[in-house]
């Protein structure tokens, strides 16, 4: 599967009849003098090899790739490649399910370019050039956003006059739903219960970061909006803020919408608050007194607690609220700060079980608690590999 990101290509070839990873690897610093491969042969037992030096686009990067995984007789040629599943960050309202690519669903993948401008231009070369090297393979795509189409209305508009909104598709798409649909899913079995039967809050921190609440097995509400600019404090996105800050840095400032868009995307977040975007390094610097470091965390976590609390209320009863993605399941600061003082809900960590590191889902919460805070480690690769396997599989 591929997921192909702004500036990086996140790959892995897997055997699905056992779920295993045959190999796995990255592309970094796509367009810069210099991009780094890395990639990890599992099946053939090796360790990592990195390619560095320029890698000028997306399409190159792929035949990088193409080139590493054919050294160890893991080649896109080979006839035991049964499909190649793309990560696609938006896919509108029309796409709810994992969909065989063809020229009409790259058509809508294109349409659908002005709302997410950082993404779905990577996602469409990663899919033309897997094509190229494959066309006799079943290309399946898997949406962000599909997860998040069971959101009923009333958490789905925005309070905008309707026609315009209709208009120009304005509304709460929401994206990261393929980890918030396994990480779900993922904290109902460790709870030993099904779907169905609960109600998670799942908070996906990573570079990107989106909550969800998902209400017995169905989202029904998300904090990325229109675009994946909404919601939290990101690494480089400034989340929720007063939509009028725009007009004032249009009219006041003299910014272009471009700037802006670039501002809020690229330059706010935590880069912007504090000039580093790596939660690691911000925590080193919060131990070494930065102040500046310390302010941008605590904004961070401020928003996270209100999304917390919101999402307790839009839910009514939660069973579990699961941390996961880079930072969620290795920064237990962050864990512990954002679930402080929350008591009154429910909500606690163990100071001892929060310390705890590994790759299997956990909880963090004290014995008897009234709501499970869990690390649940997201999986979005085995999870696109799975959905893409179990639709070429109905369809051959
Ligand atoms: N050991 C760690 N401690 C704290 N934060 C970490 C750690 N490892 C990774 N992170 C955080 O996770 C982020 C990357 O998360 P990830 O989910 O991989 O992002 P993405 O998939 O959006 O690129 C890093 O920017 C960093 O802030
Ligand atoms: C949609 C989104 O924010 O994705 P990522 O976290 O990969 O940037
Ligand atoms: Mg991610």
């Amino acid at each position: 599967m591929l997921n192909s990101g702004s500036s990086s290509v996140k790959y892995q070839l897997l055997d699905m009849r056992d779920s295993s990873r045959l190999a796995v690897g990255l592309v970094e610093r796509i367009g810069e003098q210099t991009s780094r491969l890395k990639h990890t042969p599992l099946a053939a037992g090796g360790d990592s090899r990195e390619v560095t030096g320029p890698i000028a686009d997306h399409d190159a990067a792929l035949k990088a790739v193409a080139e590493e995984l054919a050294k160890d007789g893991l080649g896109l040629d080979s006839p035991e490649l049964a499909a190649i599943g793309h990560r696609v960050v938006h896919g509108g309202r029309r796409f709810t399910e994992p969909t065989i690519i063809d020229d009409a669903v790259l058509a809508e993948i294109e349409r659908l370019i002005p709302v997410a401008p950082l993404h779905n231009p990577a996602n469409l070369t990663g899919i033309r050039t897997a094509q190229a090297l494959r066309p006799d393979l079943p290309q399946v795509a898997v949406f962000d956003t599909a997860f998040h189409t069971t959101m009923p209305e009333s958490a789905a508009r925005y309070a905008i006059d309707v026609e315009t909104a209709d208009r120009y598709r304005v509304r709460r798409y929401g994206f990261h739903g393929t980890s918030h649909a396994y990480v779900s899913r993922a904290t109902a079995k460790l709870l030993g219960k099904a779907p169905e039967d609960v109600n998670v809050i799942v908070l996906h921190l990573g570079n990107g970061a989106s909550a969800s609440a998902v209400r017995k097995g169905r989202c029904v509400d998300t904090s990325m909006g229109l675009t994946p600019l909404e919601g939290l404090v990101m690494g480089t996105r400034s989340g929720d803020m007063d939509p009028a800050v725009i007009f004032h840095l249009m009219r006041v400032g003299g910014m272009s919408a471009d700037a802006i868009d670039t501002l809020l995307n690229k330059r706010s977040g935590l880069i912007g608050l504090c000039g580093d975007n790596d939660m690691r390094e911000i925590r080193r610097r919060i131990d070494e007194g930065d102040e500046q470091a310390r302010l941008a965390f605590d904004i961070y976590i401020h928003r996270l607690k209100k999304y917390i609390g919101a999402y307790c209320a839009v839910l009514g009863t939660v069973d579990a609220v699961a941390f996961t993605a880079g930072v969620g399941e290795n920064a237990a600061p962050v864990r512990e700060a954002a679930v402080a003082g929350l008591e009154g809900l429910g909500l606690a960590v163990d100071a001892e079980l929060n310390a705890v590191r590994g790759d299997a889902p956990r909880l963090i919460s004290p014995e008897h608690a009234r709501v499970a805070v869990a690390v649940v480690p997201t999986d979005e690769e085995l999870e696109i590999a799975t959905q893409t396997y179990a639709l070429v599989g109905k369809n051959n």
